[in-house]
């Protein structure tokens, strides 16, 4: 019986919830379509936690914005709370000191403009490896996967960025990508104990699954090669002294921000940043360029215009430069706006929970709420977006309102990685689109159909068949 003025939702069945009603294969449209009998706000069970979905820009801009103080908590699953050695990475921290000052050495020290103009030389380098595979596809006339491409850039960037080239001595290089795979995969796995918390053997549960083996398994293997990483770097800078490095990685950094006691940071807190730039920094960004490739395909005109306004811009100069190029790419930008409106890398963003009992729009919402704010739905909603099931970049010309796109969140929590997730996206997408022209192989023709998991990829890889327009 309800004893408190919860939003409307589907009724659940005693003890779990509304688990049994949801479809797991597609959530967010699931919860979409939930919308349509129940309006913006909509409560749910799982199991006994309470969870609460917003699905318009007025409540968003409510929930991350106007009372954001409120809803900036993360919960702790136990397969994230194992992963992020107990919440005190960024993503899963709770809104503490810890998260704060986590926050700061992410933005000043690690991503900071300065930094992000010093690793150039990596993107640049990684992805003329990828332009030389595609160019000699192209030159004998066979398909590409992009899907793969990008998936395996991203992470030879992210590697990179985080250790230098050697981290290939401690594990092969598949084995450190399949071990990112692995980590995606546990972080939205859900345990008996996180949906019936101080349920009596839950844990046996829970371990008789052979789910704790499984987390445990992948968590050492990744703790011990971020271990091996620390300690050979240790060793690394203690034999060079202060040498002026041209590019200091990640592990580099955050070892010398410890030895500085600036910050407490333990190599525990250096393993939970590791995994924040690994994990959330690498699949958003490949999956965006296969999106926007995909959705270029099927709008020729916007593919034409895009080409051509690439084409102009860097012109005869026979590469991109991030600096003097970029900012002049505006159709470009408008191009991956309408990208991440239509398919939001993270449609669900990352769940929030509420740090105390608030009311929204009149109802009540009780602290250790789930929060999940729908981007798939609000990119889609006809009260923000005029025809919002066309591709149509055009519509960004002077948009200007906040909530109607919120690929990276909003408020306090909003994604650190954002100019850096947005500028590799722009800079992949105006390489592609700068070199080659691109076509369907035959008998292929283009799905949208989504995969589920933390970043929402295209489920079916994306085959393109290239043509060299520049050979610079
Ligand atoms: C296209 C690229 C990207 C997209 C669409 C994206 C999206 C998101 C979203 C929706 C959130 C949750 C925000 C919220 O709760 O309001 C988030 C958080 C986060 N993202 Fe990104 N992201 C991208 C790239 C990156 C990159 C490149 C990095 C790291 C280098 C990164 C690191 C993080 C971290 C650490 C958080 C947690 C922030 C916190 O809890 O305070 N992301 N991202």
């Amino acid at each position: 019986k309800q004893s408190f003025n919860r939003p409307p939702g589907p009724h659940g069945l005693p003890f779990i919830g509304n688990l049994h009603q949801i479809d797991q294969s597609s959530i967010h449209t699931y919860l979409w379509n939930l919308t349509k009998t129940y309006g913006p706000i909509v409560s749910l069970r799982f199991g006994f936690k309470s969870a609460v979905v917003i699905s318009s820009a007025s409540l968003a801009k409510e929930i991350l914005h106007t009372q954001d103080l409120v809803f900036c908590d993360r919960p702790l699953f136990i397969s994230q709370r194992k992963m992020t050695y107990n919440g005190i990475d960024i993503a899963f921290s709770p809104y503490s000191q810890n998260w704060r000052d986590m926050r700061k050495i992410f933005n000043l020290h690690l991503f900071s403009p300065k930094r992000l103009q010093s690793s150039r030389f990596i993107r640049e380098d990684e992805l003329s490896s990828v332009i030389k595979t595609i160019r000699d596809r192209a030159l004998s006339s066979e398909k590409i996967n992009l899907s793969e491409l990008m998936k395996n850039l991203m992470n030879n960037i992210m590697l990179r960025v985080c250790f230098g080239e050697r981290y290939q001595y401690v594990y092969k290089k598949s084995k450190v990508f399949r071990l990112i795979d692995e980590v995606q995969a546990h972080m939205v796995d859900l345990y008996v104990s996180d949906i019936w918390p101080g349920l009596p053997f839950g844990g046996l549960v829970d371990r008789l699954m052979g789910k704790m083996n499984r987390l445990n398994k992948c968590y050492q293997d990744l703790d011990s090669f971020f271990q091996q990483l620390i300690d050979e770097h240790m060793i690394i800078n203690k034999q060079k002294h202060k040498i002026y490095k041209e590019y200091e990685n990640v592990i580099d950094v955050l070892l010398q921000l410890a030895e500085d006691n600036l910050f407490t940071l333990t190599h525990e807190h250096i393993k939970g940043l590791l995994m924040d730039i690994l994990v959330p920094g690498t699949d958003t960004v490949a999956a965006t360029v296969v999106w926007a490739m995909a959705l270029l395909i099927k709008n020729p005109k916007a593919m034409k215009k895009a080409q051509e306004e690439v084409r102009k811009v860097i012109g005869m100069d026979g590469k991109l430069d991030e600096d003097h190029h970029l900012p002049r790419l505006t159709y470009l930008k408008a191009v991956i706006k309408e990208t991440m409106r239509l398919y939001p890398p993270a449609p669900l963003l990352v769940p929030r929970e509420t740090r105390k009992d608030a009311i929204v729009q009149g109802y009540e919402i009780k602290q250790k709420t789930l929060v999940y704010v729908n981007a798939w739905a609000i990119g889609r909603d006809p009260k923000s977006w005029d025809k919002p099931e066309l591709f149509l970049p055009e519509r960004f010309k002077g948009y200007c309102n906040d909530f109607d796109l919120i690929p990276f969140g909003a408020g306090r929590r909003i994604c650190p990685g954002m100019s850096t997730g947005e500028m590799m996206v722009e800079v992949l997408v105006a390489n592609l689109l700068y070199l080659f022209d691109w076509g369907l192989p035959k008998e292929e023709d283009i799905d949208f159909d989504t995969t589920p998991g933390i970043t929402m990829h295209k489920k079916n890889h994306l085959y393109l068949l290239p043509q060299l327009y520049f050979d610079g």
